[in-house]
């Protein structure tokens, strides 16, 4: 099949040709990279659409209830929705937990929603990229709010953070909760803050976090001048808080579109993410450059005996892969 039949298909809809297309991109043979990009490049007038929502938070918080109650009810009110996650370890558990289908049962029944575990990968940028990509696709089938999903360890938020509009970041209810996101920076890019399980006993501790929340979040500096990051209170297992969920959502999203930040921050992601597939490319490059490769042990060796300083190293081997 032509990748302008397939970017058609694409387009109308069908969802044996997405998953075609998301075969090529998470294909490691290069002929099928060209064709990626080449399916990209035909698709990317049809991107674009989509409110792009990042969803994190540690395991057992109730990521795939949260997502699964807030799919549906999207769907029911006429949207489409694709889930995608970034989750670096599923190269080291043998298979992702992320966005399995089991998790999200009813979700995945639905007609409207589509939902794709997370692609395997040697590193979280090669992740990152058929993730990044596959969004890219999913706009072009019609998914209007796209769900990526990742777990709240290290830099895979970061990276979600960097590829989604709004970055949301769920949280329980708990002794110290709230001094930790502060400790590891997450809270600093998360545009809302959500505290699940508020429900049975648990309802009044979670009014009390959310407080806490609210004095932690007075002591950063927000990320945008006109928006307050707002603190919300959950129960994704009884649906509760999901529409006001879904309101804050809206309001973000006019606000900064409104104020031109929303399509400036995408312009820079894009800046970003091209910069991100050079530098990348180019290691690739150096690296499996044979010359370099013959003489990089020799000049490690040297590094590590004392023998040479890392700069007059980096300079030899930089001079070896100029030369040709
Ligand atoms: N009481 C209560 N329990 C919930 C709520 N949301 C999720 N749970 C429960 O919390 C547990 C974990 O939920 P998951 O949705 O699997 O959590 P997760 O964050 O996706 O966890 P991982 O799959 O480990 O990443 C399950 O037993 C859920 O039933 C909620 O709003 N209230």
């Amino acid at each position: 099949m032509s990748i302008a039949t397939l970017a058609e298909q694409i387009r109308a809809g069908q969802l044996r040709a997405l998953a075609k297309g998301i075969t090529l991109i998470e294909s490691r043979r290069i002929e099928h990279r060209q064709q990626a990009d080449a399916l990209l490049e035909t698709l990317l007038p049809a991107t674009g659409n989509s409110l792009r929502i990042g969803i994190s938070g540690v395991p057992g918080v109730g990521k795939s209830t949260f997502i699964e109650a807030f799919g549906l009810y999207l769907t029911a009110r006429g949207h489409r929705v694709a889930v995608l996650a970034v989750d670096p370890s599923s190269q080291i558990s043998g298979g992702s937990i992320l966005g399995d289908k089991t998790r999200m049962e009813q979700l995945a029944r639905d007609a409207n929603a589509f939902i794709r575990p997370s692609p395997a990968g040697d590193s979280l940028g090669g992740v990152a990229r058929k993730t990044r990509e596959t969004l890219l696709l999913c706009e072009a089938a019609g998914y209007d709010i796209v769900l990526v999903e990742t777990v709240g360890v290290g830099q895979s938020e970061i990276t979600v953070a960097s590829m989604v509009d709004m970055f949301v970041l769920l949280q329980l209810a708990g002794a110290g909760d709230e001094l930790q996101g502060i400790k590891k920076g997450v809270m600093e890019i998360a545009d809302a803050i959500v505290i699940n399980k508020a429900d049975g006993d648990n309802r009044q501790r979670a009014e009390l976090a959310r407080q806490q929340y609210r004095n932690a979040l007075h002591i950063l500096r927000p990320r945008y001048p006109d928006w307050q990051v707002p603190v919300l209170c959950c129960s994704a297992l009884q649906q509760q808080g999901i529409a006001e969920f879904w309101q804050m959502l809206q309001q973000f999203r006019q606000q900064m579109q409104a104020n031109g930040t929303f399509s400036e921050k995408r312009r820079q992601q894009a800046r970003d993410w091209l910069w991100a597939l050079l530098l990348d490319a180019l290691k690739e490059l150096f690296l499996h450059d044979r010359q370099v490769a013959a003489l990089l042990p020799q000049v490690e060796q040297a590094v590590v005996a004392g023998i040479t300083t890392p700069g007059a190293a980096c300079q030899r081997l930089l001079e070896r892969f100029r030369r040709h």
